[in-house]
């Protein structure tokens, strides 16, 4: 794990959707020159906590604060479902967000795995195609926190390992790159830090080795095992109201 800076901070973040706690107390920092993965269950908050680290939607309580450096986008972000104006192309799509940066449209797309299909249209994409020119997106004007959710879903094994070793590349760039997946071996092989979240709370943040100890096996055992502890606890916690 690394020594770097906080670029990014949530301190005690609440979120709620009407009686639906996505988040409680939440506290992380996202440390410049690493990758930190953020995995969990379905609807264990994590979307939720990108989106609010990435200021697309705003605490119910607490507050998310950005550390890095000055830069002309501070932060890139792929939704989980990338959506792109239909009629254009994916170069004129790349040409269209790295000219509001000042970027090379034609390197992004090389980045990603796209440099071969310039001309087809965006809706003509594979699923994840259209997930690679969300990453491309995301990574114009080379900012300086990344945020990606499930950037490898629905890529083939080859595109979700080259799409962590970008990850991992940007980190040691200096890059603070936040990310959510169910992968669980790539996050082991990938991340420095690991926060596991269950129903909207941090249950662990630890490197991958550390995490791995808990168990003496692979991440997705300590995993289960965190996320089954937890499940034991919520439900006494209801029986005993
Ligand atoms: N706009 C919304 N309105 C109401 N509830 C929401 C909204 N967004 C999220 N939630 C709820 O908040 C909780 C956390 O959702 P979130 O999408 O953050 O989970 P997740 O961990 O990203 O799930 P997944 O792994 O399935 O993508 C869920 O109970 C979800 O139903």
């Amino acid at each position: 794990m690394t020594e770097q800076e906080s670029y990014l901070r949530a301190n005690e973040v609440d979120r709620t959707f009407g009686d639906v706690t996505a988040l409680a107390d939440v506290s992380i920092e996202i440390p410049g020159g690493s990758v930190v993965a953020l995995i969990g269950p379905n609807g264990s908050g994590k979307t939720t906590l990108l989106r609010v680290l990435t200021g697309l939607l705003a605490p119910t309580d607490g507050d998310v604060t950005y550390e890095g450096p000055s830069a002309a986008r501070p932060l890139g972000y792929l939704p989980q479902e990338p959506a792109f104006r239909p009629g254009y192309t994916t170069a004129e799509t790349a040409a269209f967000y790295a000219r509001l940066v000042d970027d090379d449209p034609a390197e992004l797309l090389e980045r990603v795995g796209l440099g071969s299909v310039p001309n087809r249209r965006v809706e003509a994409l594979s699923g994840g195609m259209t997930r690679l020119l969300g990453i491309a997106q995301a990574l114009a004007g080379d900012p300086p926190v990344l945020a990606l959710d499930e950037p490898a879903s629905g890529l083939d094994p080859v595109m979700s390992r080259r799409v962590f070793d970008i990850l991992e590349s940007l980190a040691a760039d200096g890059h603070a790159v936040v990310v959510t997946s169910h992968d669980l071996p790539l996050v082991e092989r990938s991340a420095d830090l690991v926060v596991v979240l269950d129903r909207g709370s941090v249950v662990a943040a630890d490197t991958p080795a550390a995490l791995r100890d808990r168990t003496g096996g692979p991440l997705h055992e300590t995993f289960t095992s965190l996320v089954e502890a937890d499940d034991v606890v919520s439900v006494r916690t209801e029986a005993t109201r």
